[in-house]
C-alpha cells in the first residue's frame, strides 16, 4: 500500500470555505492597520466527547494542507466582489480585494500530534502570525480539527471495546452526514483504530485498507441462497464472506458451509460469514459451533446491525463469538454526539510598540468557559520516562517569571485542589513546531503511523480513564502562576459594580 503523506487535498484551495464573518474582520483589520499585528490563538475543546474520558487528537494533516494551499482563486475574487451590504454597496473595496488575492498564509503553527489522546482545556494547535492571518483561518481549522477528534476518538472507543485480537471495519458512508462527512470519517475512524474501510473513495483518497463483503440483494437476486453464495465465490474464490441472515440466519450458515466444503475440494478457503441482524451472541455461537463441527474453524465471523461500543462490550459479555465488528451509522455520525464543541481564541496580541505581549482573556458567566491568557504549551507529566500519563499542566512559555523546577498544577475549577509536581518527574510537551512562517518544519507522520500512535496512547492510559461508564477524570491544569495570572486579568476585566 502506497503510504506517502497526503498533500494538495485541498485543491482548489478551500479559501472560501469560511464564516463571513471572519472576512468582514479581516477587512476591518486591514482598514484600521491592524492586519500584521502579531496575535496568538489557540484552538480548544471544553470537554471529551461520549461522556468519555479522553479524546484522540485528530485533524492536523488536514489542517496543514489547507494551510498551505490557501489561495483566493480569481474566481473567489470575483465573487467577493459581487457581495453587497444592505444598502447596496460593496462589502470589499478592489484594495482590499487586492490584498486577497496575493494572500499566502504565513503564520507559525505549533500542534500536537495526530493519535495523541488530550484532554478539555488543552490547545490541539497554538497559531501565531499576523493577526489578519490567524483570525481568517477559524472557522475552517475548527470544522476540520472537531470532526476528524470527534471520529477518531468515537473509533477508539470502538477499538477498544473490540479488543486488540478483532477487526473494526467502517461502513458508514451510506449514513454519513454526506459525501464529505462519509469521506472525512472514513479517514478520522481509521486513524483512531478501525482496519479497514468499504468506502472506496476514501480509501483512495487517503490511502486506506478496503474491505467488504456483500448486500442481502445478491442472494435475492438468485434462485436460492445456496446458488447465491456459489455464484460469489466463483468470482472471488479466495475473497468471499457470505451474509447468511437474508432467510433464516441458520440455515443461511448452512449455505454457506456447503459451499465452504465445495470450495475446499477446489482448493479455495472461504473468508467467513457475516450476520446482520437477530441476536448476534447466540447466532454467533451457534454459527461458530456449526462452521467448527464442519472443520471450518478458520472461518471468520463477521457482525454488523447498528453496533457501537456499548454493544461491541454487552456482546463480548454474552460470549458472542464475533471476530470481526462491521460498524456503519453509529461510528461515522457520533451518532450519540455528532458535534465536538472545539473553540479558537485569541489569548496574545504584541502591543502596539511591538515590545511585548497583551494578554487576551474572554470572561464567561461559567468559570470553565473563561478562556486561558498566553502562549501556552501543554506539559504531560509521566509516572516514568515513556511510561503512563499522570496529570497534564497548562502553561503560559511567555510568561515573564521562568518556570519552577518543581511547579504545581492548579484545577482550574477549583484552586483548592492541587497537585505539586515532584522534582525531576519525567515529561513531554505535546506541543510541536509544525509551521514557521507558513513552511512546514517537520515532516507529518503518515496515517499509519498516527495510527499506530493511537492505539499505544489509548493503550497507556488507565482503565480508570479509558472505561465507558462514569470514567476518572484525569487531571489537567493550570500551571499555578498562570492560574494567578489568569485570576488578576479575570478581576481586572471585571472588577465588579457597587451595590
Ligand atoms: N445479544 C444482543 N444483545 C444486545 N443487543 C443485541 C444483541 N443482538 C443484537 N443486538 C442489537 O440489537 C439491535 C436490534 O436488533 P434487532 O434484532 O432488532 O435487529 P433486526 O430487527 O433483527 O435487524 P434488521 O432490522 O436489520 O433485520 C441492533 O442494534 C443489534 O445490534
Ligand atoms: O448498521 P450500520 O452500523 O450502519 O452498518 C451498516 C449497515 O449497512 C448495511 O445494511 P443496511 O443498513 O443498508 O440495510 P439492512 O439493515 O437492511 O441490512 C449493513 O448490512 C449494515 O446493516
Ligand atoms: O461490505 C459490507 O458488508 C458492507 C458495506 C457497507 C455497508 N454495510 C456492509
Ligand atoms: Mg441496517
Amino acid at each position: 500500500m502506497n503510504d506517502a503523506p497526503i498533500s494538495g487535498l485541498y485543491q482548489p484551495s478551500l479559501a472560501l470555505l469560511t464564516d463571513l464573518y471572519q472576512l468582514t474582520m479581516a477587512y476591518g483589520y486591514w482598514k484600521n492597520n491592524m492586519h500584521e499585528r502579531e496575535a496568538v490563538f489557540h484552538l480548544y475543546f471544553r470537554k471529551a466527547p461520549f461522556n468519555g474520558g479522553y479524546a484522540v487528537a485528530a485533524g492536523l494533516a488536514l489542517a496543514v494542507d489547507y494551510l498551505q494551499t490557501l489561495r483566493f482563486s480569481d474566481g473567489d475574487i470575483t465573487y467577493l466582489a459581487s457581495l453587497t451590504g444592505s444598502k447596496g454597496t460593496r462589502l470589499f473595496p478592489d484594495d482590499f480585494l487586492a490584498y486577497l488575492a496575493d494572500f499566502k498564509f504565513t503564520c507559525s503553527v505549533d500542534a500536537i500530534a495526530e493519535g495523541t489522546v488530550v484532554f478539555g482545556n488543552e490547545p490541539l494547535a497554538r497559531v501565531q502570525g499576523p493577526l489578519l492571518q490567524a483570525q481568517l483561518v477559524e472557522t475552517a481549522l475548527l470544522t476540520l480539527f472537531n470532526f476528524q477528534t470527534l471520529i477518531a476518538t468515537k473509533a477508539a472507543r470502538i477499538r477498544d471495546a473490540a479488543g486488540p485480537d478483532d477487526a473494526v471495519l467502517e461502513f458508514g458512508l451510506r449514513r454519513a452526514q454526506g459525501p464529505d462527512g462519509g469521506l472525512e470519517a472514513s479517514r478520522a475512524a481509521y486513524l483512531g483504530g478501525a482496519d479497514a474501510t468499504s468506502n472506496v473513495l476514501a480509501a483512495r483518497r487517503y490511502n486506506l485498507p478496503v474491505r467488504g463483503t456483500h448486500a442481502h440483494s445478491w442472494v435475492m437476486a438468485f434462485d436460492d441462497e445456496k446458488e447465491a453464495f456459489a455464484k460469489y465465490a466463483d468470482a472471488f474464490p479466495d475473497d468471499s464472506v457470505f451474509l447468511v441472515d437474508t432467510y433464516d440466519t441458520l440455515d443461511g450458515v448452512r449455505h454457506a458451509i456447503e459451499v465452504a466444503l465445495a470450495m475446499r475440494a477446489q482448493g479455495h478457503e472461504l473468508g467467513g460469514i457475516r450476520l446482520d441482524s437477530g441476536d448476534l451472541a447466540y447466532l454467533s455461537k451457534e454459527a461458530r459451533k456449526l462452521l467448527d463441527a464442519a472443520g471450518l474453524d478458520k472461518v471468520r465471523i463477521v457482525a454488523s446491525n447498528d453496533l457501537e461500543e456499548s454493544l461491541i462490550v454487552s456482546l463480548k459479555q454474552q460470549g458472542a463469538r464475533i471476530d470481526i465488528w462491521g460498524v456503519g451509522t453509529q461510528l461515522v455520525t457520533a451518532y450519540n454526539q455528532p458535534a465536538l464543541g472545539g473553540v479558537y481564541k485569541l489569548a496574545a496580541l504584541r502591543s502596539a510598540d511591538g515590545q511585548s505581549w497583551d494578554f487576551m482573556i474572554k470572561l464567561s458567566e461559567q468559570q470553565a468557559k473563561t478562556s486561558i491568557p498566553g502562549i501556552l504549551q501543554v506539559r504531560r507529566y509521566q509516572a516514568e520516562a515513556g511510561g503512563q500519563p499522570r496529570a497534564d499542566m497548562i502553561y503560559n512559555v511567555a510568561a515573564e517569571a521562568p518556570l519552577p523546577e518543581a511547579p504545581t498544577i492548579l484545577d482550574p475549577a477549583d484552586a483548592t485542589r492541587r497537585r505539586p509536581v515532584r522534582p525531576g518527574a519525567p515529561y513531554r510537551d505535546l506541543l510541536q513546531p509544525v509551521l514557521r512562517q507558513g513552511q512546514l518544519v517537520q515532516q507529518l507522520p503518515t496515517l499509519v503511523e498516527s495510527r499506530a500512535h493511537a492505539r499505544q496512547e489509548v493503550g497507556a492510559l488507565d482503565p480508570s480513564i479509558r472505561r465507558f461508564l462514569n470514567p476518572h477524570t484525569y487531571p489537567v491544569g493550570l500551571e499555578q502562576g498562570l492560574h494567578e495570572f489568569r485570576t488578576q486579568l479575570m478581576l481586572d476585566k471585571r472588577p465588579g459594580r457597587a451595590v
